[in-house]
């Protein structure tokens, strides 16, 4: 039967992708691994088998040989890595063979044959996992890794493969634990643990757990923005060169121009890639009060997308300060969205012209038609991304939904201590302190229960 938490039994997949390619790797991992391997493989040299398991990580070239029939199902390369100091912490075995799914299919069904079970989605990290080769965080990273679509995410990602959020996730523990400490001491031996105990205990919590913690826990926040991008919708009123922009920025000619105002009536969506960050477009209908039906319609559907975007780009024109219809659209736009970014198009028929800067806003000047203005364009957006933090800073640590819960959970413990220990109520101190190191440690996998590890490993491929 299967059980993913038993690791007595050996397991196999494909780890490449299913389809034709140059190669395929099907890999193994348990103790079974490398007898497996001897009874299924014809070596090339027939001097392998003189010393066996062979060499570790060295490639050896042979046939895989279906022991009952002796059919030939592929011939390939294989490497043997012994336990502990591999991926999953197990012997591994991997098979370099042809890369079909169906010279794949025969190899691995050739392995089951001899021991292995099927592994199941993510079964290998989970062994990485359970082995200690990596905690959960990083185990979590590495599906991330997988599925990054922008390098961004990826970068993120194998930060957090590198034990990037872990070391600082171990950092915070041990600041808590030192507190937890003090605490523990001050319940032992006194009831009044004296002025400069207590001080101490609180300049530990304001420095090392609270700030960190909080850190955290606003970088999660960012992390939908990195990893799913931003709904972008571009308005304004007729003619102003909503769309023009749309195809500047979408480098094709994507949404319908014309010199009559009125002309995009749908919406019309696509996705960009605005300095590496995932932006979803929307060029919307130019809005002003008309007695088409189909063009209110449009309008109508501009304002649904102004209310569902992350990010409204007003677009107005270039030479003159903001019209009344102007000022009432700043102020929907305003309504509808926390992000938004003033845009003064056609710049290159108003030359010199330089927007004032107008409350908070610092409004971009662009011509879509010659492209001027529009890198400062793209900065805005990225700016508007990131919400104001460093431009050039590396995205750095970023806590998935999950950590983040977790992060928040530990926040709240933490500043529960603080006011017990404020009030020297050393027993519910402690029992705060503890709730804060237990939230903490789920993000490394410490004590969470395989429930959540099914749930976490069911977004992984087989044979990863
Ligand atoms: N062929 C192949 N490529 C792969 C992987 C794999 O499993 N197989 N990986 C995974 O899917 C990634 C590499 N990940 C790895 C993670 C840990 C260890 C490891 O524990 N290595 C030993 C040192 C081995 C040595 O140099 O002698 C160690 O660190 O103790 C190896 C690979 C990406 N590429
Ligand atoms: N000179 C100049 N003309 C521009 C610029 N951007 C757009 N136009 C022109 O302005 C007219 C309207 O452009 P569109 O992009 O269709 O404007 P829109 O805001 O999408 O208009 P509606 O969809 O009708 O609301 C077209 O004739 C464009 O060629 C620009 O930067 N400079
Ligand atoms: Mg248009």
């Amino acid at each position: 039967m299967f059980d993913a938490m038993n690791l007595s039994q050996t397991i196999a997949a494909i780890a490449t992708p299913p389809g034709v390619g140059g190669i395929g790797v099907i890999r193994i991992s348990g103790s079974l691994s490398s007898s497996i391997l001897k009874s299924i493989f014809q070596p090339a040299h027939s001097s392998l088998f003189d010393i066996w398991p062979p060499q570790a990580y060295k490639l050896i070239r042979g046939k895989i040989v279906d022991p009952q029939t002796s059919a030939v199902k592929d011939d390939v390369l294989a490497v043997f890595m012994p336990g502990p100091g591999t991926y999953t912490g197990e012997d591994v075995v991997e098979i370099q063979g042809h890369g079909g799914p169906v010279v794949l299919g025969a190899v691995l069904e050739t392995v089951l044959s001899q021991g292995a079970r099927l592994a199941e989605p993510g079964e290998f990290t989970r062994r990485a996992f359970l082995n200690g080769r990596m905690d959960l965080s990083q185990a979590e990273a590495v599906v991330d890794l997988i599925h990054a679509r922008t390098s961004q995410a990826a970068k993120t990602a194998a930060t957090h493969v590198g034990g990037g959020l872990k070391n600082q996730v171990k950092g915070i523990l041990e600041s808590i634990m030192e507190c937890r400490a003090h605490v523990e001491a001050a319940l032992d031996f006194s009831e009044d643990a004296g002025d400069g105990e207590t001080e101490s205990i609180l300049a530990k919590l304001d420095q090392g757990v609270i700030p960190p913690l909080r850190e955290l826990a606003e970088a999660a926040e960012l992390g939908k923005a990195y990893m799913e991008g931003l709904k972008a919708a571009i308005v304004g009123r007729p003619n102003v060169g909503k769309s023009s922009l749309m195809n500047a920025l979408a480098g094709q000619e994507r949404s319908i121009v014309t010199e009559t105002p009125g002309a995009t009536r749908d919406v019309v969506r696509e996705p960009v890639l605005i300095r590496g960050l995932h932006f979803t477009l929307s060029d919307t209908a130019g809005m002003r009060t008309s007695s088409d039906a189909v063009e209110m319609i449009g309008i109508q559907r501009a304002k649904d997308a102004m209310g569902e975007s992350d990010l409204i780009i007003l677009v107005v024109e270039a030479g003159s300060d903001l019209s009344p219809e102007d000022q009432e659209l700043l102020r929907q736009a305003e309504r509808s969205c926390n992000r938004v970014l003033m845009v003064y198009n056609k710049l290159d028929l108003h030359p010199g012209f330089n927007p004032s800067p107008l409350g908070d806003y610092t409004p971009v000047a662009v011509s879509a038609k010659t492209g001027q203005g529009l890198e400062g364009l793209r900065q805005a957006m990225e700016k508007a991304l990131r919400q104001g933090r460093e431009l050039d800073a590396a995205p750095g640590i970023i806590p998935n939904l999950r950590q983040k819960g977790a992060l928040e959970d530990a926040l709240q413990s933490a500043a529960h201590a603080r006011d017990r220990i404020l009030e020297e109520a050393w027993e519910l101190a402690a029992f705060d302190m503890e709730e804060a190191q237990k939230s903490l440690e789920q993000i490394l996998g410490i004590g969470v229960s395989p429930d959540i590890l099914d749930r976490i490993f069911s977004y992984f491929c087989i044979g990863k």
